[in-house]
């Protein structure tokens, strides 16, 4: 679905955001980026989806170049970005002027997304308080139905009932064809809804994997005092040793995601290494 092949990227040629980053990312999934503060993930989205061209390599989505923005492309892809900027017109409007550049859309959908954000179809967007102007606009993007959905920070804004709406929502909305990235620094904010993990960090992915083959590779438990040397990584927190140990049993256990973040962020290459050994290297 989408094909980055050796990225270059920078706004200044002093500062090197990417430099031959490569990424593959494949229909039937929800993918979380994550990356800290200026790691470049925003900027990785907008190369993704045509908003800002790669200086070398390429971004490619279903094998076309999105810095050529072609129509197929773009009414095929929808972007939610972290500030978003409505008009003065009702939703009703919105989606009337909006919605033809997206053939998929679906009005039904739409509504019932709306719904169940509790966002008010006759209301004016300008007239909506933050939160609700972004709940109607990913309402709006899953309603589009393409096969790439991006959204950039979509939770920063959101009361807790609505981030809990937001994971419901996009978790259903998900089709077997479609793809959807789903950037934060929020880790927690994604719990329950991707299935897969993406790691910005120095300037590459140093990880893309499913949960499921994180899982089968490492455990993550509440460790013993005396396992902590054993551990591949922990951190003492309020609930005691947080670690991450090799999976010997096959068991798998939830992901923590904040914790995996932190470990591989930290420099730490035991976790990295052992979640991206091939399934031979790890027999
Ligand atoms: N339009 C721009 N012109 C120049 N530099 C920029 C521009 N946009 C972003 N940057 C710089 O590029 C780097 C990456 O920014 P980006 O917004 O992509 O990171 P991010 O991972 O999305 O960060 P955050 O989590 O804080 O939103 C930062 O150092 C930022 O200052």
């Amino acid at each position: 679905m989408v094909e980055i092949a050796d990225l270059t990227f920078f706004y200044s040629k002093k500062k090197m955001l990417f430099e031959k980053l490569n990424l593959s990312l494949k229909p039937g999934h929800i993918y979380g980026l994550l990356g800290k503060n200026g790691a470049g993930k925003s900027t990785l989205l907008k190369n993704i989806t045509g908003l800002a061209f790669p200086k070398e390599g390429s971004c490619r989505i279903k094998g076309v170049d999105s810095s050529k923005r072609m129509p197929s492309v773009l009414e095929d892809l929808y972007f939610v970005p972290e500030e978003i900027y409505v008009p003065a017109v009702s939703i009703k409007q919105y989606v009337k002027d909006t919605a033809l550049f997206y053939p998929k859309f679906d009005s039904w959908l739409f509504e019932k997304y709306l719904e169940e954000f509790e966002v008010p179809l006759n209301g004016i967007l300008t007239k909506l308080s933050f939160g609700q102007q972004k709940k109607a606009l990913i309402s709006f993007g899953l309603a589009c139905c393409t096969s790439l959905l991006i959204m950039d920070e979509p939770t920063n804004g959101l009361d807790i009932p609505s981030k809990a709406q937001f994971r419901k929502i996009v978790a259903s909305a998900l089709g077997e064809e479609q793809c959807i990235i789903i950037s934060t620094h929020q880790v927690r904010d994604l719990d329950n809804l991707i299935d897969a993990i993406l790691v910005l960090h120095n300037g590459r992915i140093i990880l893309n994997k499913n949960l499921d083959e994180i899982s089968e590779r490492v455990s993550f438990r509440v460790l013993r005092e005396e396992e902590a040397v054993e551990a591949l990584y922990y951190e003492n927190t309020v609930k005691g040793l947080e670690g991450i140990v090799q999976n010997k049993n096959g068991w798998s256990s939830r992901v923590d995601m904040e914790l995996l973040f932190n470990s591989v962020t930290a420099g730490n290459h035991d976790v990295l290494t052992l979640i991206n050994k091939s399934d031979e290297q790890f027999i």
